[in-house]
């Protein structure tokens, strides 16, 4: 279980998170959605352990994080983070970054074996699994970083951004139904980040939405929706956050028109 508990955050003179209270339970996944600027990316620094609250704690099954080297380190050993642009040795070649990982995070090698080609074939990195990953396009580091985080098989995935990052369909479609995958075993913890709603709407048991680094809604995707009417997740959070973006659309092309009229 993840305790997130009146956490308060800021850089330099600006609030950016405030009264963050939220817990997810093992086996849940959950959304953290949002506008850009919001500090879903700063919320999941802070559950990782890579930032600590200014003010508040995040504690990962009754620890708490960077309370002590001790509990940290335990922390690690069940909790992956994978940054929306994660560091990379790029003279290391794709598979053997897999094994690394997998060796730190203390997966028996023989399966770890079998796990690499797998994620390899799934994410269409076959090909260049060998290669160096300083020869991997934008989307293909994408997808090694993501195999990272799978081939960790953590109890508990902390994703920033999972979705972006020039992930090509088949990408997007093997990350949803890997995510899926384990939302419906339910013996892993996933918190991923995004601020494109469709995208989390099928895999996520929970969503929390983000508005100016305070929490407006934390509820399952259906009630989410129920309590906005709306028929999507895309459309509650226009509806929730975006209501004025509708009438923007409509000023903004009523004035390129009168401009068109007018020359
Ligand atoms: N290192 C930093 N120093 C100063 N301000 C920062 C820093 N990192 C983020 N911010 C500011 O904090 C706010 C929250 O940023 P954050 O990256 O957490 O938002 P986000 O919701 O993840 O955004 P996006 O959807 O665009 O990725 C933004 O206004 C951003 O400008």
């Amino acid at each position: 279980m993840i305790e997130v508990s009146n956490v308060f955050h800021h850089y330099g003179l600006r609030p950016v998170l405030q009264d963050i209270n939220f817990e997810v339970d093992a086996g849940q996944t959950l959304a953290i959605i949002g506008p850009n600027g919001t500090g879903k990316t700063t919320l999941l620094d802070l559950m990782s352990g890579f930032a600590s609250p200014a003010e508040g704690t995040v504690s990962i099954n009754g620890r708490v994080r960077r309370s002590s080297v001790e509990n940290e380190l335990a922390i690690r050993q069940e909790t992956v983070f994978l940054p929306a642009e994660p560091w990379f040795p790029k003279n290391m070649t794709g598979r053997d970054f897999l094994l690394g990982v997998g060796e730190l995070w203390s997966v028996p090698v023989r399966r770890l074996f079998e796990h690499a080609d797998r994620l390899l074939s799934v994410f269409q990195l076959d090909a260049i699994g060998d290669s160096d990953i300083s020869a991997y396009s934008t989307g293909q580091r994408k997808k090694i970083g993501l195999c990272s985080a799978l081939i960790c098989e953590a109890s508990i995935l902390l994703l920033d951004e999972p979705f972006s990052g020039g992930l090509d369909p088949a990408g997007l479609t093997a990350m949803k139904q890997i995510l899926k995958y384990l939302t419906e075993r339910q013996d892993r913890t996933v918190v991923l980040t995004s601020p494109v709603p469709e995208l989390v709407e099928e895999v996520a048991d929970e969503v929390l939405i983000l508005n100016e680094g305070t929490i407006l809604k934390h509820d399952t995707v259906e009630n989410v929706k129920r309590d906005a009417e709306a028929p999507t997740l895309d459309e509650a959070l226009r509806k929730l956050i975006f209501p004025e973006t509708e009438h923007e659309l409509r000023d903004y092309f009523t004035y390129e028109m009168a401009g068109e009229v007018a020359s």
